[in-house]
């Protein structure tokens, strides 16, 4: 019987989503879209998902907090890391000028359509594409790209002079559409009140978020900006690269004005630093003090523990606030250590403040 169901889902028609933004920065909803899209369509048995794209925007879209292509790109880079089916097209940010969708949604299906019927690997001239889906020759019949988006974007349609009807015509009629509600979007009556939308009605796949969750980059670069945590709005990747390289005006508690984000380099003499400049604040010391490594981290740390263990020379202070600070840190850690330079102020201070908080918060319990 399971072998009948396993023939029965080869035989379903192929298709595949690709999904146009801006990604500034890539939000877990991005990419929860690809998995809801995915689940429906082959848990009703209608289709052979075989891939899921994402392709960012040009630069010259122009967009309001669109960081450079270079820095998105290594943002979903790192947000896909955990995905095994949905990839990353840098085909719409090397074209010279920004493209619009219906082209972005033509070159990708051309260049499956053509890779699948060409015989052999010999055929193709250069490397594979990264974001052309795996084992496509398996089938030789066709796959069709559907442009996958957010009820929002579905509703720009008719944003006067954004899209060309023609565009939004072909996109329709030759792709098709699969459309994620988002709150504050009536996508039913979008479509009942568009001529062309109605006329291709059958082409729309309109799938209720059930868990919906209104995160949205523009949200997430708000918090940034005003020095808010956004940890579990972002892939823990995405916000240390985002800490690292200073996007979006970031304000971070451990990040000096001094310091150029990407000279930010942590190890393990790091911590050490923060854990003795925080002992030395906290006079008597407190419960807080026997918590582990583990518990003065923040967000960045858990990340870099992943990662080789890379030295930071204090000998490159490069002002004398960061000669100053460096000079403290210097104090506290043994000859020839390498340290990370912090301002000691802020880093006591937060944590101060973070550790009488959670006090607070007990305090608060206990009472009830
Ligand atoms: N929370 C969400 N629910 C459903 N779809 C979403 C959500 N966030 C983004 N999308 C969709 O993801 C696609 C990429 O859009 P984009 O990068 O412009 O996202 P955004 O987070 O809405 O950005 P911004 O807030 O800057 O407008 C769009 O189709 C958009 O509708
Ligand atoms: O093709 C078009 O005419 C067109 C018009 C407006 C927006 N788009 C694309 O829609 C995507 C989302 O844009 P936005 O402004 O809703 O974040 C982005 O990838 C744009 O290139 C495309």
């Amino acid at each position: 019987m399971s072998a009948f169901i396993e023939e029965t889902k080869c035989l379903l028609p192929r298709i595949a989503f690709l999904a146009c933004g801006c990604f500034s920065p890539p939000t877990p909803m991005h990419l929860r879209m690809f998995e809801i899209a995915r689940d429906h369509f082959e848990m009703n048995e209608m289709h052979k998902v075989v891939g899921g794209i994402i392709s960012p925007t040009h630069d010259s879209y122009g967009k309001k907090g669109l960081a450079p292509s270079a820095d998105r790109l290594a943002m979903v880079k790192l947000a896909l890391q955990s995905s095994t089916w949905i990839r990353l097209s840098d085909w719409e940010v090397n074209h010279p000028q920004w493209v619009r969708t219906r082209s972005v949604l033509q070159y990708h299906q051309n260049y499956m359509n053509n890779y699948v019927n060409s015989p052999g690997d010999k055929e193709q001239s250069g490397p594979l594409p990264g974001w052309l889906p795996y084992n496509l020759r398996e089938r030789k019949d066709p796959i069709q790209l559907r442009l996958l988006c957010g009820a929002d974007l579905l509703e720009s349609f008719a944003k006067p002079g954004l899209w060309a009807d023609e565009d939004i015509e072909d996109i329709v009629a030759n792709h098709g559409l699969v459309v994620i509600t988002r709150f504050g979007s009536n996508p039913e009556r979008f479509i009942f009140e568009s001529d062309i939308l109605t006329k291709y009605q059958r082409n729309i796949t309109l799938i209720t978020n059930w868990v919906p969750n209104e995160v949205s980059s523009s949200l997430v670069r708000r918090l940034l900006n005003r020095g808010q945590s956004v940890k579990y709005l972002l892939d823990d990747l995405v916000l240390e690269y985002i800490k690292r390289t200073g996007l979006y005006n970031m304000k971070s508690k451990y990040i000096t004005d001094t310091v150029q984000p990407n000279r930010l380099l942590f190890n393990r003499a790091y911590m050490e630093n923060i854990k003795n400049a925080t002992s030395l604040a906290q006079s008597p010391p407190t419960d807080d003090d026997d918590e582990g490594d583990e518990q003065h981290m923040d967000e960045t740390d858990s990340l870099l523990k992943r990662q080789a263990p890379r030295v930071f020379c204090c000998g490159e202070a490069s002002s004398p606030v960061q000669a100053r600070a460096t000079k403290l840190m210097l104090n506290r850690s043994g000859p020839g250590q390498a340290v990370q330079v912090i301002t000691v102020e802020s880093a006591m201070g937060t944590d101060k403040i973070e550790s009488q908080a959670k006090k607070q918060k007990i305090a608060q319990v206990q009472q009830l």
